[in-house]
């Protein structure tokens, strides 16, 4: 497949001003986009996907490596570069406040020299599509965080760029909003061919709308892979075992030395071990020394990770993980 965005090893450090110290906020970090894919950027706060997101849409300049989009070097032709992108950023800086949201489409549509007959009609269809037709004639300053998301989001639509990048498109959002931004995003994904960017923490609308995910971590890439391969390679190897006596202190020491992440939950009616394993197989070792101390196993459960507990182990460095798409 072809890639439209290629980052090489990109870096970007902060000084403060006042202690002078410096903070790596993107270490070294490289990966492509194919055109017409949906790329998550997940991590924490402070992980660097906003950094991220700014040096690939021009506004930071990064301190090492490469952006190519579309094949352009955008340290060296950078307007040539960001004619291809369109970005929705943290506080909706691609708007117009004082102007109307029929305004705001209006003006952003007219930078695209369409006829006017084509324009009203692509208007019509966004206002409708983001469901904000009964608002057309209210000023940006006074709708709500939600509307301007997506006013946001559709102004970056009419620009017909083919990259759109996206910050945190449902931070701050309630919990209804958020689903709607979701879908919308959804659909756009599906319907309007365009390679898309979004850099969230929320797994939710990373797991609805992303091919591929890539997890950033203190200005690292601690994971890059698809969200079913993420949970796969998961789902298979959590277990949860009921125990039906309790488990000595020796017994414990030995299970937690081989089986290095098993917590136990004792409890007074039934005892339970949970456990992460690296290969399928280990469960047969585990239950081979639960047999040889004589500890009946009640029964076995295997566990549905969710995204989120998966996020948070991969964060936290408890999994190794290899990559599966070479940067
Ligand atoms: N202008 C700046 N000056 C100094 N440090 C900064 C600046 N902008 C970001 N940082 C720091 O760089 C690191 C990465 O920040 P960044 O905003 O890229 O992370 P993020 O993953 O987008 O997090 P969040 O979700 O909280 O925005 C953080 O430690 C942040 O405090």
């Amino acid at each position: 497949m072809e890639a439209i965005i290629e980052v090489k090893n990109l870096k970007k450090v902060y000084k403060k001003r006042k202690t002078k110290e410096s903070l790596i906020a993107v270490d070294d970090i490289s990966f492509s986009v194919n055109r017409g894919e949906i790329l998550g950027l997940l991590g924490p706060n402070g992980a660097g996907k906003s950094t991220m997101i700014k040096m690939i849409c021009g506004l930071l300049i990064p301190d090492d490596g490469s952006i190519i989009v579309n094949g352009i070097n955008t340290q060296k032709k950078r307007l040539d570069a960001l004619r291809h992108i369109s970005a929705v950023l943290e506080g909706n800086r691609n708007l117009y406040w004082r102007l109307s949201v029929k305004e705001n489409l209006e003006y952003f549509a007219g930078n695209r020299g369409l006829s006017s007959k084509d324009i009203a009609e692509q208007i019509e269809g966004l206002l409708t599509k983001f469901n904000l037709k009964d608002k057309e004639n209210e000023l940006v300053n006074r709708l709500s965080r939600g509307m301007q998301q997506k006013l946001a989001i559709a102004v970056a639509m009419l620009a017909d760029s083919e990259i759109i990048l996206l910050d945190e498109p449902t931070l701050g959002l309630d919990i209804e909003t958020s689903y709607e931004v979701r879908e919308l995003l959804k659909s756009i994904a599906k319907g309007y061919n365009r390679t898309i960017i979004i850099s969230s923490h929320d797994m939710d609308v990373i797991q609805a709308i992303c091919n591929r995910t890539i997890v950033i971590n203190y200005g690292k890439v601690v994971a890059n892979d698809n969200v079913e391969n993420l949970l796969r390679l998961f789902e298979v190897r959590s277990y949860k075992i009921q125990l039906g006596d309790h488990l000595t202190d020796r017994q414990y020491k030995m299970l937690v030395e081989k089986f290095p992440g098993l917590e136990y939950i004792p409890d007074s009616i039934q005892s339970t071990i949970e456990v992460d394993l690296n290969h399928s197989k280990e469960i047969y070792d585990l239950f081979d020394v639960l047999k040889l101390e004589h500890i009946p196993v009640e029964t076995i459960d295997r566990q549905t990770v969710n995204f989120e507990e998966i996020f948070m182990k991969i964060v936290k460095g408890e999994k190794e993980y290899a990559m599966v798409y070479p940067s």
